[in-house]
C-alpha cells in the first residue's frame, strides 16, 4: 500500500518493524548444524501437518521472536550429503540455498577454517545475506583466539553479513547469532499465523524424518508429488506407537517407494524408526503404509498458491 504521509504513523512505523523469513544452515560436514539445529529446536514452534506438507523446503521449525519470525529451513545439499561426494553436494547447496532462504547461516569451526568454507562463500555470493557462525569455541583455549579468525575471514569475504562465534553445544553466542540473523531477514508480517503452529512438535518430526529417509533412500527417484502424513501417534509410558502413510500420486509410483520384495519400505522404515526412537528418546513402534491418492497434488498446489514456496 503506498505511503500516505498525512496519515499518522502507524505503531510500526514507529517502532521496530516486523521481519520475517526463511533462514538456511549450510556447511560442510561435522561442523555443528545438527547440534545448533537442537540448540534452536527448544525454542522452535513447529507447523501443523496440512501446511508443512504442501512444501518441498523440509521446514525445521519456526521461531517466533517479539519483532521476527524465523523459518528454519533444511537445504537440499544437507539432506543429501551422506550419499553424495562432497564438492557436487556443496555446490547444489551453494546454488539452491540462496534462492530458496531469506538469510544464510554458513555454520563452521573456529578453531577449523578450511578451504571449503571459502568455497562455500564464493558459491553463495549475490544472494541472500550470509552469516558466518563460528562454531566450537568452548574447544579453543581462549575464546579471544578466534579474533583473528573473525578478521582474516572478515578480510577475505567482506561482503558477509555477520560473523558471529558461538558454542552450539552450551548454547553460547546463540543470542547474538540469532540477532544478526533477524536484523538481516526482510521487512515483512509473520508467514505462520498461531493457529497453523504448534509447540507439540513430535507428530511433526515423525512426519518429517519419514520425508527425510525417503528423501535419501530413493534421491532422484522420489516422486516428485510424495507426502508423508502421520494417522496415528500414541504414547504409553515411554513408548511411542505411530502409524504413518506415504502418499504417492500415481500407481506407478507405489513400487519405487516399496522396492523389491517391500526391501525398500523396510529400511526406511528401520532407520527411521531409529532416528525418531533418538530423537524422542524412548521406543518406537513404527507402521508404515503406502497410498496412491490422485488429486492430493492439486491441492498442495492450491495451497502453493498462498504464496508458500
Ligand atoms: N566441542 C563442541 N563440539 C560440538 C559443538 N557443536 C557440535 N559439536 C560436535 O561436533 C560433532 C558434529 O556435530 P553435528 O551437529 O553432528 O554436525 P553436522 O554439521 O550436523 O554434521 P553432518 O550431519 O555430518 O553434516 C559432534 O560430535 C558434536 O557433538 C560445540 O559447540 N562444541
Amino acid at each position: 500500500m503506498p505511503h500516505d504521509p498525512s496519515a499518522s504513523p502507524s505503531p510500526v512505523a514507529e517502532g521496530t518493524p516486523f521481519r520475517c523469513g526463511y533462514v538456511a544452515l549450510v556447511g560442510r560436514p561435522n561442523t555443528g548444524k545438527s547440534t545448533l539445529l537442537n540448540q534452536l529446536l527448544g525454542q522452535m514452534l513447529s507447523i501443523t501437518a496440512d501446511r508443512a506438507q504442501t512444501t518441498r523446503h523440509r521446514i525445521q521449525g519456526v521461531l517466533s521472536r517479539p519483532h521476527a519470525q524465523l523459518i528454519l529451513v533444511d537445504s537440499p545439499g544437507y539432506q543429501t550429503q551422506r550419499i553424495n561426494p562432497l564438492n557436487k553436494i556443496l555446490n547444489r547447496t551453494a546454488q539452491s540455498v540462496g534462492q530458496q532462504a531469506d538469510v544464510v547461516v554458513l555454520v563452521t569451526e573456529a578453531g577449523r577454517w578450511r578451504r571449503q568454507d571459502d568455497e562455500i562463500l564464493g558459491w553463495l555470493k549475490g544472494d541472500a545475506p550470509v552469516i558466518v557462525a563460528l562454531n566450537k569455541i568452548d574447544q579453543l583455549r581462549n575464546v579471544n583466539e578466534v579474533l583473528p579468525l573473525i578478521a582474516q575471514v572478515h578480510e577475505a569475504h567482506p561482503g558477509l553479513a555477520a560473523i558471529v562465534p558461538i558454542c552450539a553445544r552450551n548454547g553460547q553466542g546463540i543470542e547474538a547469532l540469532l540477532d544478526a540473523i533477524e536484523s538481516n531477514l526482510p521487512e515483512g508480517e509473520a508467514i505462520y499465523g498461531e493457529d497453523e503452529l504448534t509447540d507439540r512438535p513430535e507428530r511433526f518430526f515423525a512426519a518429517e524424518i519419514v520425508r527425510e529417509k525417503l528423501f535419501r533412500l530413493l534421491g532422484e527417484e522420489l516422486p516428485y508429488e510424495s507426502t508423508v502424513v502421520i494417522d496415528r501417534f500414541e504414547e504409553e509410558g515411554n513408548l511411542r506407537r505411530i502409524a504413518a502413510t506415504i502418499i504417492v500420486e500415481r500407481r506407478a509410483h507405489k513400487p519405487i517407494v516399496l522396492g523389491h520384495g517391500g526391501e525398500r519400505i523396510k529400511r526406511i522404515a528401520s532407520e527411521a524408526r531409529q532416528d525418531m526412537e533418538r530423537m524422542f528418546d524412548g521406543k518406537v513402534f513404527l507402521t508404515l503404509w503406502v497410498q496412491v491418492r490422485s488429486g492430493w497434488a492439486k491441492d498442495a498446489a492450491h495451497l502453493r498458491s498462498y504464496g508458500y514456496e
